[in-house]
Formats: C-alpha cells, structure tokens, sequence
C-alpha cells in the first residue's frame, strides 16, 4: 500500500532578487512498512522537500498525497504524520516525557484518558518509564531523542518523517532509536529517514533516494543501488603466506597480490580457477567486494557536480 506520494514537487526561493530553485521535479513515494533514507548533501533540498510533504511549504508545483489526502487542503492527512524535523523541538524542555505525550496526544485529538494509556506504553516501549516525570532538559540527549520520536508515534500515524534521529548520540543510544525505527516500519509504518550518516541509512533502508542540487539523481531499493556500483572482484584472504610458485600461476591468471596473503580477483570467472591452485591452503577470507553507501553516495554527488 501506497501511503505517500509527492509528485513533481518544486520550490524556488528569492535570493538577492533572483529566483533560486531549491528543489526541481522532485517525485518520491513510500510503501506501508518501508524506510526510504533520502540522502543529499548540505543545501540539497531535503528540508525544503521534507517540509512541503508536511504540509509546512507549499510548492510552487507538483503535489503531495498522504494516503489519497492532500496535507495543504485536507487537515486530515496531518493525522497520518508524524514528524520528528530540526532536531528535537517537537517536545517542550520543561515538561517531562509523560507530559509532553499526553498534552500532545490531546492535541492530536485523543481522548485525555487514551492519551495517558498511549503515552505509558510508549514510555515503556522506548525504555522511559523511569525517567516519566522528570523535564525533558534533564535528560540526556539519547533520550531527548526517543522522546521526541515517541512523541510523534503517540496518534499512531502511518507515515514518520525522521530528520537525522542519531545525531550526537552515543554508540548504544544509536542501536536504539535504530531498533525503534526497524521496529515501527516492521509494524507497518512507512519512514522517511534523512540522515548525513551513511552506514545507518544503509543498514536501516529499504530503499534510497538521493537528491543533489534540488534534483533526484538515483532512487532504487538500496540492496540494488549497492549490487549495481559494486564489482566483479573478489578478495581472498591466506592464513600463511603464498609460495613463489602459485605465485606466478596466479599472477598468469591476472590475479592481483595485493601482499604475500592477500589477493584479488578481478574476475568473478576466474574465482574457482583460483582456489584450484590455492588448494589445500587454508583461507581466511574470500570476499565480494562491495560498494558501501557512502561510495555510491560520493560518485553520485561529485559526477552531477562535474556536469
Ligand atoms: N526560506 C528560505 N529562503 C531562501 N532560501 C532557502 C530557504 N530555505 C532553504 N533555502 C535554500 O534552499 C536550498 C535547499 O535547502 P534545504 O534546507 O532544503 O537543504 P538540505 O538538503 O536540507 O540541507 P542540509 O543537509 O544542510 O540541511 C539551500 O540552498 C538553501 O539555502
């Protein structure tokens, strides 16, 4: 199921007179149960999109539907959103986290006492209930941070805007908000990640759209993205060192040695070959080589660069 669909989006800004597009023909859709990471570098016009399928910019073109709604005519398709945008400012520093869930749960048009009941759950959930009625300044940052994503769960909405959850956070506050997004996407929740931090874009997307200069320069499920920028080598680890003589053998077959126990073949084909003559050596490692993210990412950005 379909829940968003941004069509065409474009925003231009005035700049010292002059119109500035800031996104241009930007289309993007996200699936019931699917993080779609949404990459770019600085200025590339990610707030700029995130904030019209909110419904906080209107585009000068295009559209946004949230499940079939219109979040710039149609107040209910707010209800489907949540968002966590700019940090943690979605949460008031001076109420505590039971406070905060509650006032807004009410706010978002629960019932007073629903709203206490949702909010103790996700108080458990995120492993808050301990820290329920202390202000929110007094928390640490990690759990700042699962607040303000609590905060936005609390009318159970369909669709989560996630703009940089792990920043500054500790390595075991990370593996926990990243538990809580594969967790909320698992139960169906489709989420918009946008972070600077690659590898947790790589490890939590399903997908990844990647926006340069205002306009989509790839969007493709991530393991596909990666299976297309990655190569044919494959690298092989030794336990011991290689004799001179399957040395030259190797090297006839345009095997790099990249030292005496490590090689690298260049061609899936001649993997097999390889280990034939490896044999009965002990291995340590073979090994695809793969691209990461982050070189994807960077090839992307420095060839639209060069255009
Ligand atoms: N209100 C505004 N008025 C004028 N220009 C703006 C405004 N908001 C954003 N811009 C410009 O639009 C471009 C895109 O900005 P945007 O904030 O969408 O980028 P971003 O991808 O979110 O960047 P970052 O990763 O740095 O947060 C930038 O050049 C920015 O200066």
């Amino acid at each position: 199921m379909i829940l968003l669909k941004a069509s065409h989006l474009h925003k231009s800004y005035q700049e010292k007179g002059r119109q500035f597009t800031a996104v241009r023909d930007v289309s993007l859709e996200v699936k019931a149960g699917e993080v779609l990471a949404f990459l770019g570098p600085n200025g590339a016009g990610k707030t700029t999109t995130i904030k019209m399928i909110a419904g906080l910019i209107y585009p000068d073109g295009g559209w946004v539907r949230i499940g079939d709604r219109d979040p710039h005519r149609d107040s209910k398709a707010l209800r489907l959103l949540g968002a966590v945008l700019e940090g943690n400012r979605n949460v008031y520093w001076r109420l505590s986290p039971q406070e905060n869930l509650e006032y807004f749960g009410v706010l978002r048009g629960l019932a007073p006492k629903v709203a206490r009941q949702r909010a103790r759950a996700l108080l458990e959930r995120f492993h808050l209930l301990d820290k329920q009625n202390t202000r929110v300044d007094h928390l640490s940052r990690g759990m700042q941070q699962k607040l303000a994503i609590a905060v936005a769960l609390i009318h159970q909405p369909q669709l989560l805007l996630l703009d940089e959850p792990t920043l500054g956070l500790d390595v075991e506050a990370t593996e926990d908000i990243k538990r809580l997004v594969r967790e909320i996407a698992q139960e169906g929740c489709g989420i918009i990640l946008t972070t600077h931090q690659l590898a947790i874009a790589e490890e939590l997307s399903d997908r990844v759209a990647i926006i340069n200069q205002g306009e989509i320069v790839a969007e493709e499920p991530t393991s596909e993205l990666i299976r297309q920028f990655s190569g044919q080598s494959y690298h092989i680890e030794l336990e011991t060192p290689l004799d001179p003589q399957r040395q030259g053998q190797l090297v006839a077959l345009g095997v790099e040695c990249l030292t005496a126990q490590t090689l690298r073949v260049l061609q899936a084909e001649s993997l097999y070959p390889v280990l034939e003559i490896l044999k009965p050596l002990a291995l340590m490692r073979v090994e695809k080589e793969q691209a990461s993210l982050t070189d994807i990412f960077l090839k992307l950005v420095r060839e639209n660069r060069n255009v």
